[in-house]
């Protein structure tokens, strides 16, 4: 990315961090519906030029070079209070919406950063699209690879209605132990998520030429930890999937090679 892009996109990372850590961090216990509403009051704040500390400065210094809106921020806050509020949920479109607001909203912050192609032909509604999907991807991904981790801090970030298909419950996420069932009702969840950085493959080749390369190899990096949680034979509960050093570097030239992809142009979008 130009290093202007770079910053940003750092500012934007650390602003998703601190408000993750709120509710994730040592200070979680302590954490009420007031802190964020505290914290969302800061953000607007910032937004208007009034930042409260040296971090807050770099994003207000971001969203003043680029047109970042303000909602995707608040959307993020708003899924801190879903996580706060419950730990379980009845169904995929339950799950969706938890991952629009913790997720899907990284993807809505960056674009603006990333840019669009100028000699794009796709409409801005599908680019934000595909950013949507890789951003509930990303999450619905990091869920599946932590659903050990989740359980021993009594949460299930799995459709309730889905496990209940496949005869699984609640029970059988605290017990962990992997039968043919968690093998069925894994296989789906992975065969979703993979449907999702598919769809957010399309939108990569429209972004503006400099923003493909870190898109591209982060999206490959992540999408790999479903390969892993198939490698380790599902076991997601006591194993925790990563994808090791050499294939992270395999990753970056194949990664640069698909950033070299031409946006849609007249003539590409007419040889269907
Ligand atoms: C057209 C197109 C494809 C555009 C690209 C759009 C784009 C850049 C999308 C980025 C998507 C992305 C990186 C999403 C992050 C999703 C994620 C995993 C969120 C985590 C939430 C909380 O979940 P949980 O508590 O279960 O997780 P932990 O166990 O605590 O990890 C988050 C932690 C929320 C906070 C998110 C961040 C800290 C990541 C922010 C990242 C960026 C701003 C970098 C984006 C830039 C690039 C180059 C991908
Ligand atoms: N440069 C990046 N590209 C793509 N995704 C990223 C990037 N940086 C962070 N993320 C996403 O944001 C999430 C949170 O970032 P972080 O750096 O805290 O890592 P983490 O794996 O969550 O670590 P921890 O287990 O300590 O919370 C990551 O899991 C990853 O999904
Ligand atoms: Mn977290």
């Amino acid at each position: 990315m130009t290093p202007e892009r770079r910053r940003a996109i750092w500012a934007i990372y650390v602003w998703c961090r601190r408000t993750d850590e709120l509710v994730d961090g040592p200070n979680a216990p302590h954490i009420t519906p007031t802190a964020l509403d505290r914290w969302e009051a800061r953000l607007e704040d910032l937004f208007n030029g009034r930042p409260f500390d040296m971090l807050d400065a770099a994003l207000a210094n971001t969203v003043n070079k680029f047109p970042v809106n303000i909602q995707p921020f608040k959307d993020m806050i708003e899924g801190m209070r879903m996580d706060l509020r419950k730990s379980r949920y009845k169904n995929f479109d339950e799950l969706y919406l938890y991952c629009y607001y913790v997720a899907g909203t990284v993807g809505l912050m960056s674009v603006p950063v990333m840019g669009i192609a100028p000699e794009s032909l796709a409409s801005t509604e599908s680019v934000y699209n595909a950013a949507l999907a890789l951003g509930i991807a990303n999450q619905l991904t990091n869920i599946l690879r932590d659903v050990g981790e989740d359980a021993q801090r009594g949460r299930i970030y799995l459709p309730q209605d889905e496990l209940a298909q496949e005869g699984l419950s609640d029970e059988d996420i605290f017990s962990g132990k992997v039968t043919d069932k968690w093998r069925n009702f894994m296989k789906k969840q992975i065969k979703r998520a993979r449907m999702l950085f598919h769809e957010a493959e399309k939108g990569v080749k429209e972004l503006n030429a400099s923003s493909r390369w870190p898109v591209s190899a982060s999206l490959m990096l992540y999408k790999q930890i479903l390969d892993e949680i198939e490698a380790n034979d599902y076991n997601n509960f006591t194993k925790r999937a990563y994808v090791s050093k050499a294939k992270k570097l395999i990753a970056l030239p194949v990664a640069y090679v698909r950033s070299l992809v031409a946006p849609s142009t007249i003539s590409s979008s007419h040889r269907n």
